[in-house]
């Protein structure tokens, strides 16, 4: 096979591992000598053997001039396990392809080096923009110690996510709906206002036939104003209340001890503060699913990285129906936000549009 089909196949390893090896990356490795596979191993839990290391396990004492194809730089930091770059100088390969760089300034090259020193011959940037784009919650929280942000909406499509009087089940079908319930598991956290908790009293855990972690569910409720019978308080998934400081948090903690509380310094949440707040306590990856005010809050202060849009093809109508993205419109049209659309699938009867920000 071609170095590039070696490298697709630790990628798919990698791919495969997203949301399950949090706070570390998800990486895959494979060890080829004489165009023969004699190893190929995923990092699959956070403080267990590195891809490498199960690799070349595999592959014994066979390992010696072997091509090595790993996603993510080597480490070489004594981390919760020994470095990478040193077992692959001991035992001695012949040549390292690397995908993608460790963009975390500590770490950044100093595998790269390692390996070179010991007369090891590297190659970088093999597939580069596929395992860039596999870790980029990661890397985008390595970066700037919070969360990537990732907006998800369902909507009509003449772009309406409720009636007015807040009805909205439902929008999508079931295997839309399926779908976000998959994403669900590969996000450290998810986060609705508290509105949409008294509209829709939803669980927001991850429901599918093949299981899956449940996000931390991160409410947006100033005044701490949630009935205590709500769904999010009658069950054991991991639950964060974020409000302002004028909240009665004594009364709170007496009624819900389970749910962690975060109170701001300010009166009303500023988005900001939210995101430097749970990215100090380690969240990388957030799925916001709404709702509409929240949504708008998001992008008016340019606070999201992605967006997954569903929808659904029905026409609500209506100036009362409740626009998928609320607050207050710009003036012009040249204000809008402008975006890169990433992908385009259809899930089922509905579609599903991943986008980004374009890049100023
Ligand atoms: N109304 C719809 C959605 N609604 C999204 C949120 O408003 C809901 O409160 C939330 O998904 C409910 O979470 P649960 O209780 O854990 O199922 N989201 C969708 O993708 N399609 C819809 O048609």
């Amino acid at each position: 096979m071609m170095k590039e089909a070696y490298m697709d196949l630790a990628l798919s390893l990698a791919e495969s591992t997203i949301g399950q090896t949090s706070p570390n990356p998800s990486v895959g490795s494979v060890v080829v000598k004489d165009g023969k596979i004699l190893g190929m191993g995923s990092h699959l839990r956070a403080g267990e053997a590195h891809a490498e290391v199960i690799a070349l396990q595999q592959a014994g004492e066979e390992a010696e001039g072997a091509d090595v194809y790993v996603t993510l730089e080597p480490c070489a930091h004594f981390g919760k396990t020994p470095p990478c770059a040193n077992l692959l100088v001991e035992r001695k390969v012949k040549k390292v392809y690397i995908a993608c760089v460790d963009p975390n300034p500590e770490v950044a090259g100093k595998g790269i080096k390692k390996l070179e020193q010991a007369g090891i011959e590297v190659e970088v940037g093999l597939r580069e923009e596929k395992a860039l784009e596999i870790n980029r919650s990661f890397f985008y929280y390595m970066k700037h110690k919070r969360p990537f942000v990732t907006l998800k909406a369902a909507m009509t499509i003449d772009g309406k996510t409720a009636t007015a009087n807040g009805d909205s089940k439902w929008i999508t079908a079931e295997k839309a709906r399926e779908d976000v319930h998959k994403q669900r598991a590969i996000y450290d956290a998810i986060m609705v206002g508290s509105n949409t908790v008294k509209h829709d009293n939803p669980r927001l855990t991850t429901r599918l036939p093949q299981g899956g972690k449940n996000p931390i569910r991160i409410i947006l409720d100033t005044n701490l104003s949630l009935s205590p019978d709500a769904n999010i308080f009658d069950d054991e998934a991991p639950t964060w209340i974020i409000c302002g400081k004028d909240a009665d948090t004594t009364n709170f903690k007496a009624k819900h001890p389970h749910v962690k509380l975060i109170q701001l310094q300010t009166e009303k949440l500023n988005l900001n503060d939210v995101l430097a707040a749970i990215g100090v306590q380690g969240i990388q990856s957030l799925y916001v699913e709404g709702g509409s005010t929240v949504h708008g809050s998001f992008v008016k202060e340019k606070l999201f990285q992605e967006c997954h849009w569903y929808i659904a093809p029905k026409l609500l109508t209506g100036n009362d129906a409740i626009p998928v993205v609320g607050g207050v419109a710009p003036e012009n049209m040249s204000e809008a936000t402008d975006l890169e659309i990433i992908s385009l699938e259809q899930i089922g009867s509905d579609i599903k549009v991943i986008a980004r920000p374009k890049q100023e």
